[in-house]
């Protein structure tokens, strides 16, 4: 006799235990069904885009450096999208958002903040386990569901060759909209978004997007890239590229270094002027020999630069010559001296000593 008056039939017990068993199967077997019916729709969507798909299909342990580039690619590219939707309203809900060393005021937008927010979400949706360093705050209520659909652009496939590294010693640099001011200012061939990836501080993937030519730049050092240098550059008396809102001593640098007659050209954006120095068929894109910066600047402003220029063989240091780390602090003191196929230490050896000593290295 049971408890309370209450007797147990052995049939009932085998009953009740078969509803049970029933009860788990059909709740395991609807989560096995919208897990398949997540990589089903990942195969059927196929290429073009990230797309809202549940966060179970990201990969995870040491990360694959070629889907990196290929997410890279895709965020500069969903980014660039935002921003260029954000230009055309007009509705720029334009902030400052503190001020420079110098004190120019930075400014923030609409195009910065919603670019932001996909570039990050897609990267970080994506290969959550890896530090990801974003100009811009990532509110959490603002969390994005966006993913990458796991395909490899077919470019990148025929260049690039699959490597893994740990994820840990990976650095992700977003620039969700480099040139604000001149994206304020309408000045729209200067606006680039970028994504760096740096493995133990070294920079290795950049991608450079403007979004108002639909130009996507990429390289990885020891890779290969769809971008290569010009075919010649001025080495005697190179044309300047300098920044034209954050410009410091610059002109009279470069002056110094290579004298009064030195063609400068003052521009938006660390993007657009790294682009500057390679071959781009952009007929907005200036062109120019040495890419020189004297203030302080952010490394989220020249690591897809820096690393696209090193895939190149060229260089991207401080005017002092050292390379820069891409860990740690997110500020470089050191100024900058960018080249590709120019003697890069004579360049460095020719700036004058007194700008030299006035920067430290991080
Ligand atoms: N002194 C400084 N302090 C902080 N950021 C600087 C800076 N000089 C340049 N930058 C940033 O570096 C990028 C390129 O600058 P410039 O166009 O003047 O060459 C811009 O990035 P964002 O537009 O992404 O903010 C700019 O804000
Ligand atoms: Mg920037």
């Amino acid at each position: 006799m049971a408890p309370m008056g209450i007797r147990l039939s052995p049939l009932g017990v085998a009953v009740f235990c078969l509803l049970g068993l029933g009860v788990l199967y059909h709740l395991y077997s609807g989560l096995l069904a919208g897990r398949l019916a997540g990589r089903l729709a990942l195969f059927v969507l196929g290429a073009g885009g990230g797309h809202d798909l549940p966060s179970d299909t990201v990969p995870e342990g040491p990360v694959d450096l070629r889907e990196l580039l290929a997410v890279s690619v895709l965020a500069a590219v969903r980014g660039g999208e935002e921003v260029k939707r954000v230009r055309e309203s007009n509705v720029l809900n334009e902030k400052a958002k503190g001020k420079t060393r110098e004190g120019a005021e930075e400014k923030m937008t609409s195009g910065d903040v919603l670019s932001n927010r996909k570039m990050f979400y897609l990267l970080k949706n994506s290969f959550p386990s890896v530090q990801i360093n974003t100009e811009e705050h990532v509110d959490a209520p603002d969390k994005e569901r966006i993913f990458w659909d796991r395909s490899i652009p077919e470019d990148i496939k025929e260049k690039i060759q699959s490597k893994e590294v740990p994820a840990e010693s990976v650095t992700v640099w977003i620039d969700p909209l480099d040139a604000t001011h001149e994206y304020t200012e309408d000045l729209r061939q200067y606006v680039t978004t970028m994504v760096c990836v740096a493995v133990n501080g070294e920079p290795v993937i950049g991608v450079i997007h403007k979004p108002f030519s639909a130009y996507t730049a990429w390289a990885m050092v020891d890779g290969g890239s769809n971008v290569k240098a010009r075919s010649s550059y001025s080495e005697r008396t190179p044309r300047i590229i300098v920044s034209r809102s954050h410009a410091g001593k610059v002109e009279q640098v470069a002056r110094q270094t290579f004298g009064n007659k030195t063609v400068i050209i003052p521009a938006g954006g660390a993007g657009y002027k790294v682009l500057a120095l390679l071959d781009v068929p952009d007929k907005k894109q200036e062109k120019a020999d040495v890419y020189i910066h004297v203030t302080y600047i952010k490394k989220w402003d020249i690591c897809a630069g820096n690393a696209v220029l090193k895939a190149l063989g060229g260089h991207m240091t401080t005017l002092t010559g050292e390379e820069i780390s891409y860990t740690g602090s997110d500020g470089n003191e050191g100024g900058l001296l960018a080249s590709i196929n120019v003697d890069h230490q004579a360049l460095v050896n020719k700036l004058p000593d007194l700008e030299k000593a006035s920067h430290k290295q991080t």
